[in-house]
């Protein structure tokens, strides 16, 4: 199973913020979601994957390593979506798509013209007067007609009405269904990553807290409800995260295995959501600050 994505040592620092030595591998043919808090550099790393930003160190290879005199043909195979504005404001949908199919050898009309019609998107509409949903769904609607091996998506579903968000993911979904076909999405709705994500990268604060297929985690993390007496220090080492209230505490323990062996006589152990292990774990490193 090959990456058609691998980012190695790379870093990247902005004042007083940092994305830092993350490496890390995409594999084609699986849906990979991108999660993490506010501010914990997920853009950043869709920028540098798509040359938007320049990393300032690292090494960053799209399918298998194209070297530079073969950057255009790379870009042809990623279908970019965002809804930051990548298009010309003043331009309408029509005359927009008309600049953009020309740059695309494998472009084709009629998939375009399906996904126009499927979006409601207007041709006549000017791109400044699109909803954030409807630049979403014209930036899709142009990712998928022109053949892109590999799908960016910067929040996809953000600023998306719960209907067409479920359509999205589905159409996703059979998106993948070409074993060759790769989608890599950042979001903050946990949702999302299970119903579609094969893989998850949860990142914070600028580093990878895990890179794992999404059925791994529920074999690797373990939820810990019990009282208090159960918590002293060495005990509490064994915890990513813990929320204490006067009755008693939650915790999460990153080593299945070990938690089953001290807590399953003494406290409720459970399988975490996928909330939960980003909870605790984002709680657990302010803690560590
Ligand atoms: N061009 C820039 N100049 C300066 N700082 C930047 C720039 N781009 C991003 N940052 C900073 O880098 C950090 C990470 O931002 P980034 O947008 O990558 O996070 P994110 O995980 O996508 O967040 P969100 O979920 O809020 O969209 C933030 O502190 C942000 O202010």
């Amino acid at each position: 199973m090959s990456d058609c994505i691998r980012l190695e040592h790379v870093h990247k620092s902005y004042g007083s913020f940092a994305v830092q030595d993350i490496s890390l591998g995409i594999k084609e043919g699986y849906i990979t979601g991108l999660i993490g808090p506010n501010g914990a550099g997920k853009t950043t790393l869709i920028q540098m994957i798509m040359g938007m930003v320049r990393p300032d160190r690292g090494d960053i290879q799209l399918f298998g390593g194209q070297n530079k005199e073969q950057e255009s043909a790379v870009k042809e195979r990623i279908g970019y979506v965002s809804d930051e504005n990548i298009y010309y404001e003043q331009l309408t949908v029509k005359q927009m798509k008309k600049v953009i199919a020309p740059f695309y050898s494998r472009w084709d009309e009629d998939t375009y013209v399906k996904y126009q019609e499927l979006f409601r998107l207007s041709p006549g509409k000017k791109i400044k007067d699109l909803s954030k949903g409807m630049k979403i769904k014209f930036s899709l609607a142009i990712a998928l007609s022109h053949g892109a091996d590999l799908l960016i998506m910067d929040e996809p579903t953000s600023g998306l009405d719960p209907v067409f968000r479920r359509e999205l993911l589905d159409l996703l979904t059979e998106h993948i269904q070409d074993e060759k076909k790769s989608i890599l999405f950042s979001t903050h709705n946990t949702t999302d990553l299970d119903r579609i994500a094969d893989y998850i990268v949860f990142v914070n604060d600028g580093r990878v807290v895990f890179s794992e297929m999404k059925e791994a985690l529920a074999e690797k993390y373990l939820l810990v409800k019990g009282g208090k007496e159960l918590l002293d220090r060495d005990t509490r080492r064994l915890f990513v995260g813990i929320r204490e209230s006067a009755h008693g505490f939650e915790g999460l323990m990153g080593n299945r295995a070990e938690g089953e062996r001290y807590f399953k006589d003494t406290a409720i152990c459970e399988t975490p959501t996928l909330e939960e292990i980003m909870y605790f774990s984002v709680k657990g490193s302010d803690l560590r600050v």
